[in-house]
């Protein structure tokens, strides 16, 4: 007989659970060029007979956090996301029935809501054309800026948004670029290209004599020009998506002389399901947010000042 050479104390373990939290799974269908979003933040929590690990440190009970991850990602291939109830019930049922030692699975999601971006000239094209079924914006998220400066004489006014979560699920690639010993990124011909726009615009009224602006319309045109050119620009880089979005916001709003944008480039990757036996075909990505490419400049009209701080957090 062994002795414990250990005190007793007077100790007991009490609720635990474990799993792994926050797998950020973005499920694309295409229906031919009309592609679906379902976006997911999916937190799982299992437990059961899990004392021997917190005790002895046994792991003979415990299906992995990664094992747990892995679930999610080839469960969103091989029966999509319908709904986050359907894929939460789906996920909970499957860590409980499949593991004895499993007795509860609490499975959180969050859902971010996407919508379509009406095109240009969305209405008068034929229906089954490609452009806006594949660009999106993510509902209910963007702040609206300004920031006026008056010193008795000129006034300068610079408005914006930030927080603007818009994608792409194709028309994206990323090839062609510089190599050196430290470059491991593979080319990439067909890509999902997101961002988060954060975008200042400097008007170029700056005496109350003259006519204002009309500030709403204003508001509103440049966010539509702003969302029309990312959707309607088959991007070879961010870089020049973002010199689109700017150069369309000059030609079209002839109040604007400036504008600067930071764009982080919101990667997502494609899972590898291989390992499950299961082919990913541009369907199942992981979303990731640290760290990601951060793309920003100025893009100005024709003579006119560079007025806005390189670093928009400053305005
Ligand atoms: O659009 C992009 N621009 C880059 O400069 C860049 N760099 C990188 O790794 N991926 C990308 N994507």
């Amino acid at each position: 007989m062994t002795v414990d050479p250990r005190p007793a104390r007077p100790v007991v373990l009490g609720q635990n659970q474990y799993g792994k939290a926050e797998n950020r799974v973005v499920r694309i269908t295409r229906d031919g060029a009309t592609h679906h979003i379902k976006d997911l933040n999916v937190s799982v929590a299992l437990s059961g007979d899990m004392d021997d690990v917190h005790h002895s440190g046994s792991n003979a009970n415990v299906l992995p956090t990664d094992t747990t991850k892995n679930t999610v990602y080839a469960f969103a291939k091989e029966y999509g996301i319908e709904s986050a109830e359907q894929f939460g019930i789906h996920l909970a049922r499957h860590f409980v029935t499949s593991q004895e030692p499993i007795r509860t699975a609490r499975i959180r999601i969050e859902e971010y809501g996407w919508e379509r971006i009406a095109t240009s000239d969305a209405g008068s094209r034929p229906t089954g054309a490609d452009e806006g079924r594949h660009s999106f914006v993510r509902t209910g998220q963007e702040t609206r800026l300004t920031q006026i400066t008056y010193d008795g004489a000129a006034w300068e006014v610079v408005s914006g948004l930030k927080d603007l979560v818009v994608m792409n699920s194709t028309n994206s690639e990323f090839w062609g670029y510089v190599k050196d010993k430290y470059t491991t990124l593979q080319e990439a011909h067909d890509r999902i290209l997101a961002t988060q726009v954060a975008g200042r615009w400097r008007f170029n009224w700056s005496d109350d004599e003259q006519q204002m602006p009309p500030w709403e319309e204003s508001y509103e045109q440049t966010r539509k020009h702003l969302l029309q050119a990312f959707a309607e620009t088959y991007s070879l880089s961010l870089q020049q998506t973002l010199y689109q979005m700017g150069a369309r916001i000059i030609d079209h709003r002839g109040e604007i002389d400036e504008v600067r944008f930071s764009l982080p480039n919101k990667h997502h990757f494609l899972v590898d399901l291989e390992p499950f036996g299961l082919k990913n075909d541009n369907e199942v990505y992981y979303a990731a947010d640290r760290p990601y490419g951060l793309i920003e400049a100025t893009v100005l009209r024709e003579g006119c000042e560079a007025r806005i701080p390189v670093d928009l957090t400053n305005l």
